[in-house]
């Protein structure tokens, strides 16, 4: 079953949905932007990972744009994996969604599983303002992403190259966050997959119109959403970033190599003091550009989350199998 962005149910059964509604490609278009023309209202912004109220509340007071909640910070999920204890990470109980919605105004977050339609339809439900399809949670589904055109809620899922990141446009993502390795205080991963999708943007810019026909074949993406990338030199949604971001240094890179914000999770609460830290980071997404500023929100703000490298230990990775 899965609801789409009028409202409606649709029953699935078999290969087929048994009851099908009545969207046009017109409404579907309008819906699609719709949701887009909201994820522009937090470009430049710092989403943050939340695991109670009161952390919502520092994230609010700190300037962050909206806040995701969560039951456990992607470092905790990673001492899980990596102390061998493992589990199954899924949504989070809707009462703690309430719980944070309660307690700020700002736009409220929160996760389903990777194929998990059915999570989502329960957080559309509730009420949240966006869903991210997250690869920090456990996959539900090995070969299938969420068809987020079925929803009124925008969904962000992350990406490691710009093929990746078309696909989940093409299912209906609004938004797009570039991933690298949450919960490690380690930024390679996501400064490498950051720079792949960017370095793609700028080949395929420099492209004829005869080679991208093939291009879009090579990035097993569709043809139309790859010329549209073409067209307009970028990403045809926000792209964000996110993944081992623990500084202000990391925020301005992050953003100086060309997204458009940043989620933060761990980076912060982890950290010695999570107030401050907060706020810097904050303000460090708008000052990106200027060192002078960056060395002043740099300034005592006491001890960074403790990070892993993942190279040296062989590590746990939060791969999607289905890219
Ligand atoms: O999982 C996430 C988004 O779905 C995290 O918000 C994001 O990647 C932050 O990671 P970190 O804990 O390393 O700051």
């Amino acid at each position: 079953m899965s609801s789409d962005h009028t409202g409606t149910v649709t029953v699935y059964k078999g290969a087929g949905p048994i009851t099908e509604t009545t969207s046009t490609s017109t409404k579907d278009l309008a819906a699609f932007a719709k949701k887009t023309a909201f994820a522009k209202t937090l470009c430049g912004g710092v989403i943050m990972e939340v695991t109670n109220p009161e952390q919502a509340r520092i994230a609010e007071v700190a300037g962050a744009c909206a806040v995701m909640a969560t039951e456990h910070l992607p470092s905790d999920i990673r001492s899980q994996r990596r102390g061998g204890r493992g589990g199954v990470f899924r949504m989070c109980d809707p009462q703690l969604v309430q719980q944070i919605r309660a307690a700020v105004r700002i736009p409220v977050f929160a996760k389903a599983r990777i194929g998990h339609f059915v999570e989502a339809q329960i957080l559309e439900s509730i009420g949240v303002n966006f869903v991210d399809e997250c690869e920090v949670l456990t996959v539900a589904d090995q070969d299938h992403h969420i068809n987020k055109h079925n929803f009124r809620v925008p969904f962000v899922c992350g990406c490691r190259s710009l093929g990746e990141a078309l696909r989940r446009i093409a299912e209906g993502a609004a938004m797009i966050r570039t991933t690298g390795e949450a919960g490690t205080g380690n930024v390679v991963d996501t400064v490498k997959h950051l720079r792949a999708v960017m370095g793609e943007i700028r080949v395929l810019s420099n492209m004829d119109e005869d080679e991208v026909f093939e291009f879009a074949k090579k990035i097993s993406a569709p043809y139309e959403l790859v010329r549209k990338t073409k067209e307009i030199g970028r990403l045809p949604v926000l792209n964000f970033a996110g993944g081992g971001i623990s500084t202000p240094a990391d925020v301005a890179l992050m953003m100086q190599l060309g997204c458009d914000g940043v989620f933060i999770g761990s980076g912060v609460f982890k950290s010695g003091d999570p107030v401050r830290r907060a706020r810097a980071m904050v303000r460090a997404a708008t000052r990106y550009t200027d060192p002078g500023g960056l060395a002043d929100l740099s300034y005592g703000l006491g001890e960074a989350m403790p990070g892993w490298n993942l190279e040296d230990e062989g590590g746990v990775r939060f791969a999607d199998p289905t890219e």
